[in-house]
């Protein structure tokens, strides 16, 4: 079976950047002497390193594998907290860390943003070369992406970062250069770091662990600052011994490691620290309490459960998560759960009585939805190679419009707010970009002159104005989020997709959200590859009227073929569309009305959030197998 394009990229950032390569992230910050004097000042690392490690990997967890919503609101955060990091610095502070004369201010500057952008992007692929497996010229570029995505959520400009891994390694040493040439890495600095991570208050497990990173961390230094980071746990040679020891078995257990994503992580540390679970619970609320739309923290509309079924929520966000929980994350999380319950002697005897069952049902569950996941994977290659990698040609559209219905029924039917369903369907929205580029370069390489080079997505009708109040408030809001993810989306900058949107009454969306569009599409402008379409505020009829009144502004005759150059594709160079999806309704509702004469139609008896992978490759074929003839 071919590989897909994907599969190659499937490189979970999140996990390889696990307490190891987060260490090598943490030494590598600390050679910058302004963030080790910000670090000093503002933040607790220095008295209490764990909560600054786990606060690390929430934010890391959250920008790279949140809902779109959950990024921005991580992005909105981190610049809400760091507003206030810059003050001036003493001669004392400047001796002590070796700071150039020249040098009298600090401030958490864009500049050592992108330096702490680039300092994950080196341990995540440093980490994954040594001990997983090699990474393809691609997959690099990808890691190099994501963070460079994060970056610019922080807001730091494009110019500052870089969007492919040979450009990457150019900036870094150049960066490095210009450390190295500021000021002498002192004692000081390094002697601060690794005493704070050992000396804290910790269970002997994460103390063993903690020594154990800070070794491996070290060794994934980049040669030229390696030498200059003298720790005191390298001093002797058998420590050097212990560290090769511990790198070969890290080496060994890798693929187990990649086992416990960052959530699990984070669990263990849990389980491990539990003075640590209240700041996971207040890191969370507050993440989740940015208002994306105007950059602050807002209290939440109703105060929320604080505990479900008397367990604190957090622990449903570390049973969840972007991919589903791996095996041993599982375990963690009910681990964790059994030590919650243990508040009274009774409860502690009946929750470890009946923990091995636990995990024994857990370990059923867990095979239960291995297997499903299998069989589903299966038949998605089945249908997929029975569509691509037939003899003769593939018929295949150049252009896919789709309409996407059923949201508010889809969170009715489970009971819920029908924002609910709007988020749900806005995840399916995501999920479609991923299977469209993902199914391209087969029907590129299977020598189809006709493959999905462009995609239209109907987000937002005219009608829609119409709806409730705070419905409508909430789809501009989570638009925002996604619009917003589309520009800092590492597949859209790989693929080179242009993001354009169309339709009318502007001026009835918020300012915010007009603003994210234009964003959007001034990020993506010079992008050729591939032709991405969101309809917001759109109607067929109103996009004919538009044509007309154009037409009639400049002066010119009302006819089919001047009609026709004024559509929305048409102005942008767009062909027509082939093909349209509509998931749980049989009709077009005016979507393309102009454009649309020699369509063909695939209509989806399902709601728009329970759309599949199946699905989409099903569309695909049933298009490849209709006889096209264009009214001849
Ligand atoms: C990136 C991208 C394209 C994001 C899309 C954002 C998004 C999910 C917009 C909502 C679209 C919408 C109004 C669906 C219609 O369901 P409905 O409300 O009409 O449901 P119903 O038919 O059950 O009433």
């Amino acid at each position: 079976m071919k590989m897909n394009i994907l599969d190659d990229l499937r490189i979970n950032a999140g996990a390889s950047l696990s307490l190891f390569a987060s260490i090598t992230a943490l030494l590598l910050q600390s050679h910058n002497t302004s963030i080790s004097l910000a670090v000093k000042v503002h933040s607790e690392f220095y008295s209490r390193p764990l909560v600054r490690l786990l606060r690390t990997y929430l934010y890391v967890e959250m920008a790279l594998n949140g809902s779109s919503e959950e990024k921005e609101q991580t992005a909105s955060w981190l610049r809400w907290m760091h507003r206030h990091i810059h003050g001036s610095i003493n001669e004392e502070t400047r001796k002590e860390l070796g700071m150039p004369d020249d040098v009298d201010h600090y401030g958490y500057i864009d500049e050592l943003k992108a330096y702490i952008m680039q300092t994950l992007t080196w341990a995540t692929i440093s980490f994954q070369e040594r001990f997983g497996k090699r990474l393809s010229t691609r997959a690099k570029d990808t890691i190099v992406l994501e963070y460079t995505c994060a970056g610019l959520r922080l807001g730091v400009p494009q110019s500052m970062l870089t969007t492919t891994y040979d450009d990457f390694v150019v900036s870094f040493n150049h960066r490095l250069d210009r450390l190295d040439a500021g000021y002498e890495l002192t004692g000081t600095v390094v002697h601060n770091v690794e005493a704070s991570v050992i000396s804290a208050k910790k269970h002997w497990i994460t103390g063993l662990l903690v020594r154990a990173a800070l070794m491996v961390g070290h060794s994934l230094l980049p040669e030229r600052v390696k030498s200059k980071y003298q720790l005191n746990i390298l001093k002797f040679r058998t420590a050097r011994a212990i560290q090769w020891a511990l790198c070969t078995s890290l080496w060994l257990v890798y693929p187990f490691l990649m086992l416990i994503p960052l959530r699990g992580m984070i669990c263990l540390l849990l389980v491990l620290e539990p003075q640590l679970r209240p700041i996971l619970r207040s890191s969370l609320q507050a993440i989740h309490c940015m208002d994306i739309l105007h950059d602050k923290p807002v209290l939440p509309k109703s105060k929320g459960p604080e505990k479900a079924s008397g367990l604190p929520i957090y622990l449903s966000w570390l049973a969840s998560g972007k991919q589903r929980p791996s095996f041993l994350q599982m375990v963690l999380v009910k681990t964790l759960q059994a030590q919650l319950q243990s508040d009274s002697w009774i409860n502690t005897v009946r929750v470890w009585l009946t923990y091995p069952f636990t995990i024994a049902e857990t370990c059923a569950e867990y095979a239960i939805h291995s297997a499903n996941d299998t069989v589903r994977v299966w038949r998605s290659q089945i249908q997929e190679s029975s569509l691509f990698h037939s003899d003769g040609e593939v018929s295949m559209p150049l252009h896919i419009g789709i309409i996407m219905d059923g949201n508010r029924r889809y969170a009715r039917q489970l009971g819920q707010h029908v924002l609910v369903g709007h988020a749900k369907g806005a995840a399916t929205a995501s999920k479609v970009l991923e299977w469209w580029l993902k199914y391209l370069p087969n029907t590129v390489s299977y020598a189809s002159p006709m493959h999905p080079r462009y995609l239209t997505c109907w987000a937002f009708s005219s009608e829609n104005f119409e709806r409730a109040e705070e419905e409508r408030d909430g789809l501009f809001a989570m638009m925002a989020a996604e619009f917003k993810s589309l520009a800092f989306t590492s597949l859209v900058h790989l693929f080179r997709v242009r993001v354009r949107f169309i339709g009318g009454e502007r001026h009835r969306f918020p300012l915010e959200l007009l603003e994210t569009m234009e964003m959007v599409e001034e990020i993506t402008s010079t992008y050729d590859g591939l032709f991405l379409q969101i309809a917001v505020g759109y109607g067929g009829r109103q996009e004919v009227v538009s044509a007309v009144q154009n037409l009639v502004s400049q002066g010119k005759e009302i006819t089919e073929r001047n009609i026709g150059m004024e559509t929305y594709c048409a102005q942008r160079s767009i062909p027509p569309v082939n093909l349209i999806i509509r998931t749980s309704e049989r009709r077009t509702s005016g979507f393309f009305l102009w454009d649309t004469q020699a369509a063909e139609l695939h209509f989806i008896d399902k709601l728009w959030p329970q759309l599949t992978e199946m699905d989409w490759l099903h569309a695909l074929e049933s298009f490849s197998t209709r006889e096209i003839r264009g009214g001849r």
